[in-house]
């Protein structure tokens, strides 16, 4: 700044040194031209008068020894001309640094910003974490010194009291920390522990820096209540309201809320209502409404949706700092029911409830939460006799004394942990209902006197506060907002119904592996039986074999053999049906689960061949055919069925050969089955008449089934089906001459003879048609 000045002042003297000159050449020329250095000697002329008039009064004064001065006056000129030069650099530096500067804010500030503003936010993150984990720790302190907890103040004696000579009859020992003695009548010391004791000479603020935390809670979500108890007139107003002078709990605590609110704007929006009733003769009043002539509305406590108990139509004001509260407060007080008691000059004659409702709001996660913070002042505990109390006192003493009963009891239920919270027993218990015990934060203040005039009273409110002191808690909970919650419980149920779904599902997939393991059971054992039961064929086959073979080699070397009757033996041997394809049978080898594919070849019945009268008569004849082959006989029969050696084996036309096992007899001749039913049924025509002397001696198993015994050649079945090999062979169609052509024919209704119980039973369960039952019974 100095060069600078310099230098306007180096070039204001160079220009006046040039106007000089020339003032001086046209002296010496007087008809010169003025130029246009005239205009500007008369600008400068007023920017520096004093200088110039010095500087002109100084050439003036040289002008005569103009010789002496030019040396200098070139000096000068030089001097000029190097301003000139400096000015035009200082101008060049000045664009330099412009454009420096300009180039400068277009990046590295905008970079240098971003940076601050990423610092800002993990700052800010920082400090959530930080509070959520101040909150928390917070919270756990006040959780681990009780969620019920109770202070106790002793107001001082008053001047009446020590004036009337009462003494005081409460000690605090400095020893003991929040304990105090009550001496009683005969000097005995009643100690008495109390979260918090304060002595009569504890004033308001000490009061207040104890209660701070836990009020304070409600701005982290949690449901507070606040109350102060004790005997008439032993300063429960005092503490919860106090004085302008000495500002109550009330005040103070929503100072601190503001307060607090103020200091975390900046994470999160709070939003303060306040309320203000009483509870008087156990009817509610609102003490904010406006006009005090109206007659007052009816308020009754209704429980909403969420579980909490509300007043609808209370007044809920909006306070925004602490001069709002202070004049809610005043506008309260004024309406408030006091009367004049013996005990207190302005006693009050109602349960005084301040609620302070807060909604909070996190900034940053946009959590939100609505908590109440109940301050109440309770009406005074009194004994009526004592406060003289009559008429309207006496009725108000009684309701005051019947809600302080029910407070008794709720909290000794409280204390007890009964089942049943007698919540309902009065107006005052069953509107704090949501802020005593359960999930909320307690703090009660036992106010007593000290004067040994009230110690019978202090002795009771002690004893209550001491109870009150018992009363374990849960932890406080944190209040969501409902629409939160309702969040919650919505997904709480579809989790629920979910899970429901999943163990029902996991039930029956539980009964269906059970099943399955049942049926592979069932079916093992199956697979079992049934291959002991063809091993035990296969065993009774071989025998019966054998037994076959030694009968017929006795018969042939007792008779000779005829022409006819080995033709006949022949041609029925030839004759012997074929079982049905082995694709048609049921295996027997194998049973699984799965049943056999459906068969090609359709079931054959007998509706279209045979009236109904037949059909039915045939179905008897079944019936008592199976019910004849599973009594016990004294011959047997069974199927030859050489069990499949190969595939090719399989297919083949098998054999069966039907025995019959005869008691030894050796003065008759032994026949076969197969040539005693020829012979019956032939009538003697194509069997030796050896043969048929012998009739009478046949197995019963042999004898001609009565129901396959046609009546008629037509409506036989059989007939119909000749094209089969295995029934085609009629029994009476073809008349005695072809029968006696083809024996074999009478032997096939034996061959349910053959036909085993297990066999049937297999049948039935599988309704599917077998090779070896004979196709009537099917
Ligand atoms: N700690 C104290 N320090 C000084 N004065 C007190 C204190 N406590 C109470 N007082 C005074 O005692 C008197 C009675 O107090 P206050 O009205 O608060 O009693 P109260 O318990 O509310 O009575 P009530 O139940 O009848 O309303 C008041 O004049 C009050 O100023």
């Amino acid at each position: 700044m100095e060069m600078n000045d310099q230098s306007v002042q180096i070039q204001m003297l160079a220009e006046k040194f040039q106007l000089f000159v020339r003032d001086c050449e046209l002296k010496q020329s007087p008809n010169a031209i003025p130029s246009d250095n005239d205009e500007s000697k008369k600008v400068n002329e007023n920017s520096d008068s004093v200088d110039e008039n010095s500087m002109s009064n100084g050439i003036h004064e040289n002008s005569s020894d103009l010789g002496h001065t030019l040396p200098i006056l070139k000096k000068v000129f030089d001097l000029s001309t190097k301003v000139q030069d400096l000015k035009k650099e200082h101008l060049a530096l000045t664009d330099h640094v412009k454009t420096a500067t300009e180039s400068f804010t277009s990046l590295e500030v905008l970079n240098s910003i971003q940076l601050l503003g990423s610092e800002y936010e993990l700052l800010k993150r920082k400090y959530l974490d930080e509070s959520s984990e101040r909150r928390r720790l917070y919270n756990e302190i006040i959780e681990l010194k009780g969620n019920i907890r109770v202070f106790c103040r002793c107001r001082p004696l008053s001047e009446s009291e020590k004036a009337n000579g009462f003494t005081s009859v409460v000690n605090f020992e400095s020893t003991l920390e929040n304990e105090l003695q009550v001496i009683s009548s005969d000097s005995s010391k009643k100690p008495f522990k109390f979260d918090h004791v304060f002595k009569p000479e504890d004033n308001q603020e000490a009061v207040f820096s104890q209660t701070k935390p836990i009020a304070t809670s409600v701005l982290d979500g949690f449901n507070v209540c606040i109350f102060a108890y004790g005997q008439t007139g032993t300063g429960k107003t005092f503490t919860m309201e106090g004085t302008p002078e000495e500002r109550g709990v009330n005040y103070r605590t929503l100072e601190e809320l503001f307060r607090l609110s103020e200091e975390r704007k900046g994470v999160m929006k709070y939003e303060l209502n306040v309320s203000m009733l009483e509870v008087y003769n156990e009817k509610i009043r609102d003490l904010l409404v406006e006009n005090s002539a109206q007659p007052t509305k009816k308020l009754e406590i209704k429980q909403a949706a969420e579980g909490t108990q509300e007043v609808p139509g209370l007044v809920e004001a909006r306070v925004h700092g602490t001069e709002d509260v202070w004049e809610l407060l005043k506008t309260g007080n004024r309406v408030r029911s006091v009367g004049s008691t013996s005990a207190n000059e302005l006693s009050s004659r109602s349960h005084c409830l301040l609620r302070v409702t807060v909604v909070g709001e996190n900034l940053i996660n946009g959590q939100k939460t609505k908590s109440h913070l109940w301050l109440v002042d309770l009406a005074g505990s009194e004994r009526v006799g004592k406060t003289e109390a009559e008429g309207e006192r006496l009725k108000e003493s009684q309701f005051i004394n019947k809600s302080l009963s029910a407070l008794g009891d709720v909290i000794s239920a409280l204390a007890s942990k009964a089942s049943h919270i007698p919540y309902r027993n009065s107006k005052l218990t069953h509107i704090l209902q949501s802020s005593l015990g359960g999930d909320c934060k307690t703090l009660m203040f036992v106010q007593v006197s000290p004067s040994s005039a009230d110690l019978g009273e202090t002795m009771c409110s002690l004893n209550f506060a001491t109870r009150v002191r018992g009363i374990e808690s849960g932890p406080a909970r944190k209040q969501v907002d409902l629409g939160e919650l309702f969040k919650y419980k919505q997904m709480a149920e579809k989790a629920k119904h979910d899970e429901k779904e999943t163990r029902k599902l996991q039930d029956s997939l539980q009964t269906l592996q059970l099943r399955l393991a049942a049926r592979e059971y069932h079916c093992k054992s199956l697979q079992e039986k049934v291959r002991d039961l063809e091993n035990q064929i296969a065993e009774e086959r071989k025998t019966r074999l054998k037994q076959e073979s030694r009968s017929l080699a006795a018969v042939s070397s007792q008779q000779p053999p005829s022409y006819k009757y080995t033709s006949a033996h022949k041609t029925m041997t030839d004759k012997k049906p074929p079982l049905n394809p082995s694709n048609l049978r049921m295996p027997l080898r194998r049973i699984t689960n799965f049943l056999p594919p459906p068969s090609p070849i359709p079931p054959k019945r007998y509706t279209n061949q045979m009236n109904g009268k037949e059909n039915s008569a045939r179905r008897t004849s079944m019936t008592t055919n199976t019910e004849g082959l599973q009594r016990p006989r004294s011959r047997a029969s069974i199927a030859m069925r050489p069990p499949a050696q190969s595939t090719t084996q399989i297919l083949k036309p098998r054999r069966r050969v039907s025995i019959a096992t005869l008691r030894p007899e050796p003065t008759s001749e032994i026949t076969t089955p197969l040539r005693t039913s020829t012979s019956r049924f032939a009538g003697g025509s194509s069997v030796s008449a050896a043969i048929r002397s012998q009739r009478g001696r046949y197995s019963n198993l042999f004898a001609p089934l009565p129901a396959i015994r046609p009546t008629s050649v037509d409506s036989t079945p059989i007939s119909a089906r000749g094209s089969s090999k295995f029934m085609g062979s009629p029994v009476h169609a073809q008349g005695g001459s072809r029968m006696g052509k083809h024996p074999t024919a009478i032997a096939l209704p034996r061959r349910s003879l053959v036909w085993s119980p297990l066999r049937l039973r297999e049948m039935k369960s599988s309704h599917r048609k077998s090779s070896l039952l004979p196709s009537k019974l099917q």
